[in-house]
């Protein structure tokens, strides 16, 4: 399931945002790729300690944590810290599949990639191309999204990014472990959760239907958490 999360940052926030990372020291993204990406990566990274990645990784965590979209649909375990990259002058990433199975930072824990992110933090109309395309079931989706806005996709799917021409993509990426490993079930509990939040608009909390969904949510979250 490739899901789109509008606004996790507002526009004013993500062009904040967007400054300090243009100002920043960026180096060759080829030096954080395993052996496969590396023939196929062009593009800039921050160092994950860099003081400016590691204040505005720690804003987008804490932001995440408190949106409703994301918690629902990610249902997150655990969260690597979020990474920036920025594509300009042709740079470009080519078709590629993310680890599996990623270190944590500073730590000997281990994170199994489930859903790969995107948060976009330039305007589409800042640059030509950088279209972040997915390959799913259903064909190929090319992403380009308005600043602040997050793309959540299966880390198990084929990915690009298409060169960027002109101006300049600066994103923060990251990967999330899920309570739900298999992509389905999530989507189910997601869709659950969406129409029973719908539900709650319209009709008295303890309205006999309302419970038995909630119920049913509940108890099939805890039949497929596997934390
Ligand atoms: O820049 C992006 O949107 C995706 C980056 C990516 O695929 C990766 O770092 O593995
Ligand atoms: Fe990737």
């Amino acid at each position: 399931m490739l899901m789109v999360l509008d606004e996790v940052l507002d526009a004013a926030t993500a062009r904040q945002y967007r400054d300090a990372l243009q100002a920043a020291d960026w180096q060759d993204g080829r030096l954080s790729a395993g052996s496969l990406a590396k023939s196929v990566k062009s593009n800039q990274q921050l160092e994950p300690d860099h003081p400016v990645a590691a204040a505005l990784g720690r804003q987008i965590l804490s932001r995440l944590g408190q949106h409703p979209g994301f918690l629902s649909a990610a249902l997150p375990e655990r969260i690597y810290p979020p990474r920036f990259n920025r594509y300009e002058l042709g740079g470009q990433f080519g078709l590629h599949v993310d680890s599996a199975v990623m270190v944590l930072p500073d730590s000997l824990q281990t994170l199994r990639s489930d859903l790969s992110a995107t948060l976009f933090l330039t305007e589409p109309d800042e640059y030509d191309g950088g279209e972040l395309e997915i390959e799913t079931p259903f064909g190929a989706q090319a992403v380009k999204l308005a600043a602040g806005a997050m793309v959540l996709y299966p880390s198990s799917s084929l990915h690009r990014v298409r060169p960027v021409t002109t101006g300049a993509r600066i994103s923060s990426f990251f990967w999330i472990q899920s309570l739900v490993q298999d992509d389905a079930a999530r989507g189910m509990l997601y869709d659950l959760d969406r129409s029973i939040q719908g539900l709650r608009q319209s009709l008295p909390a303890e309205h006999a239907d309302l419970l038995t969904l909630t119920g049913v949510y509940h108890n099939l979250l805890r039949r497929w958490a596997r934390p």
